[in-house]
């Protein structure tokens, strides 16, 4: 699959934060980017179960979904926190973590909570400058697009920080307050969608995608 300057790409997502960072992406490419909220036929679609064991898996179940409905290729993107001090946990479940429905913010207060009840903390020297570092911590994100022949590109992506009880900014989504860069001396709600885009695992997993599809050094 190529994809095109004037092309329009499904997303199948209906979280706005993801929504804006793939929409940065690929306006580098001149590719204008649809979610599920904004496609014709997308408001249709039913809330997909995302039942699988893996981020790849759950990607796989979105794509899959969408393709199938549209006869259009789709591209989802399942993703989450593992955060070391809980075992991996949130991991396939951080969009859930405080329960069904739960808001950012739900998940945030879950997380903060969970890590002081456990007592967790991390040496002055690996917490990078953060305030209250409670824990190492990974976002990972895979994508997996999913062509209505039936073929799929998958690409998954990594960033390493720290988790602190001390929320920072106001951009991004999620547990992007609580997410801190030693790197960058800053929360990952305190960088642009660009600045994220450069280095969060949903960046480096795109970018990694558009090089299967030979589109080298593109969407960073
Ligand atoms: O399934 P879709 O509709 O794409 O949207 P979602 O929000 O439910 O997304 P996921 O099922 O992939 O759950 C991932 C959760 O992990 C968190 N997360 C993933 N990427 C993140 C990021 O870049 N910054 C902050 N939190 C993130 C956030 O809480 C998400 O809701
Ligand atoms: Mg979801």
């Amino acid at each position: 699959m190529r994809l095109a300057p004037g092309d329009t790409l499904l997303v199948a997502t209906r979280n706005k934060g993801k929504t804006a960072e793939f929409r940065a992406a690929f306006e580098t490419l001149g590719v204008k980017v649809a979610d599920l909220t904004e496609f014709e036929g997308g408001r249709d679609i039913p809330d997909i179960v995302e039942d699988g064991d893996t981020f790849e898996a759950n990607a796989k179940i979105k794509a899959r979904t969408v393709a199938l409905a549209t006869g259009l290729p789709a591209l989802a993107d399942d993703s989450g926190l593992c955060v070391d001090a809980l075992g991996g946990d949130p991991g396939v479940f951080s969009a859930r973590y405080a329960g069904e429905g739960a808001t950012d913010a739900d998940n945030n207060e879950k997380l903060i909570r969970e890590l002081r009840a456990a007592g967790a903390s991390v040496p002055e020297e690996i917490a990078g400058g953060a305030s209250q570092a409670l824990s190492t911590a990974r976002f990972v994100s895979c994508l997996v697009l999913f062509k209505p022949d039936g073929d799929t590109l998958s690409a998954e992506g990594a960033v390493e920080g720290i988790v602190t009880g001390a929320p920072r900014g106001a951009g991004g989504f999620g547990y992007d307050p609580l997410f801190w860069l030693p790197s960058h001396g800053r929360a990952m709600a305190e960088l642009s969608v660009s600045e994220k885009n450069a280095i969060s695992h949903r960046g480096q997993a795109l970018a990694k995608l558009l090089r299967l599809l030979g589109a080298p050094g593109a969407a960073r």
